[in-house]
């Protein structure tokens, strides 16, 4: 039947027509470490299942590109160039270390710290200079990052945590309508799980969670995907699940018995640890080994066995 009807007559017949996938999202300006590699593996190869049982994959690269992080590296970057003369791309060359310098400043110096705060400020506010300053470094890690993408032959398509800001406000104030959020400590949050859920902080600010609901409500309602899959480490396995308990208190998904779409799921996989037992490191900064040396080291050494093998054999 298939050599006569095609490889499309047997693939996997699922009650879905399109989904999301969400994988890889390593952070911007940060190292892409080896449990990126975990992700976008296995995002990749499920996004080719489903792709094999012609379902819709909306690929996405959920960057961390927002955050109070981008003050501090902003506020360092016009410090260190003053007249701005300098090109941001040769400015701050390794981005790796430019972050651990602009991170060491932010630590030691309470008034660079200020001064990082104003600059957060100043780039929610949209402020044409800062707005510039905070697209070149995305940009320098973007290159980063194609580079490891192009490498593996994974195709993704960018929506990072700045896409989902305009949204949160209004699916805050839905499900403040539902009297699901509530106040505690001077922070806004949804209760249902322990611990609770915070979707906005102390200072009035929006976090992790609240780009999350509000990348879920869009998923659901915009891209009208059926199925929203995340791929990332167990470590963030408590999130999602109150993420997606959030979302069922809201209505948003069905009750989770049913076995019923839409659907949010998590893959957790496990950490990356070394040879002495602890989590495995991937960072420039400390010593540790490098994200790209990791696969050379990877390719050097399975070509060395596929030699091995061939000669053993009597090649
Ligand atoms: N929608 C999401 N939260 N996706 C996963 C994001 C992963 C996160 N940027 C990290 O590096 O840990």
């Amino acid at each position: 039947d298939m050599l006569i009807h095609g490889i499309e007559s047997w693939s996997p017949i699922l009650p879905v027509k399109r989904v999301v996938l969400d994988f890889s999202s390593p952070n911007i300006a940060k190292e892409m470490h080896v449990g990126h590699i975990r992700s976008t593996i296995i995002g990749d190869t499920l996004a080719r299942i489903f792709e094999f049982a012609n379902i819709e994959v909306l690929r996405r690269n959920h960057v961390g590109d927002w955050g109070t992080q981008f003050g501090m590296l902003i506020q360092f970057l016009f410090e260190k160039f003053p007249n701005g003369e300098e090109a941001a791309n040769q400015a701050i060359g390794d981005l790796q270390s430019f972050y651990r310098d602009a991170k060491k400043k932010f630590d030691e110096n309470p008034d660079f710290k200020g001064r990082a705060q104003q600059a957060v400020v100043r780039l929610q506010r949209g402020e044409d200079r800062y707005l510039a300053a905070w697209k070149s470094i995305c940009q320098i890690s973007r290159n980063e990052f194609d580079l490891v993408y192009k490498r593996l032959n994974v195709e993704l398509e960018e929506k990072g945590e700045s896409f989902y800001n305009p949204y949160i406000p209004r699916v805050l104030e839905e499900l403040t309508g539902k009297g699901l959020i509530t106040e505690s400590k001077g922070a806004r949050v949804i209760e249902g799980r322990k611990p609770p859920l915070i979707v906005v902080k102390r200072d009035g600010g929006f976090n992790y969670a609240s780009t999350d609901l509000a990348a879920l409500w869009y998923r659901l309602n915009v891209e009208m995907a059926e199925w929203i899959i995340y791929v990332t480490d167990v470590g963030q396995q408590q999130h999602f699940h109150s993420v997606f308990s959030a979302a069922r208190m809201a209505g948003w998904l069905p009750d989770q018995k049913e076995e019923k779409y839409p659907k949010a799921s998590h893959v957790g996989f496990g950490f990356v640890l070394g040879a002495d037992g602890s989590r495995f490191r991937t960072r420039s900064s400390d010593g540790a080994v490098r994200l790209v040396d990791l696969l050379d080291e990877a390719k050097s050494q399975s070509l060395a066995q596929l030699i091995k093998r061939l000669t053993e054999n009597g090649n």
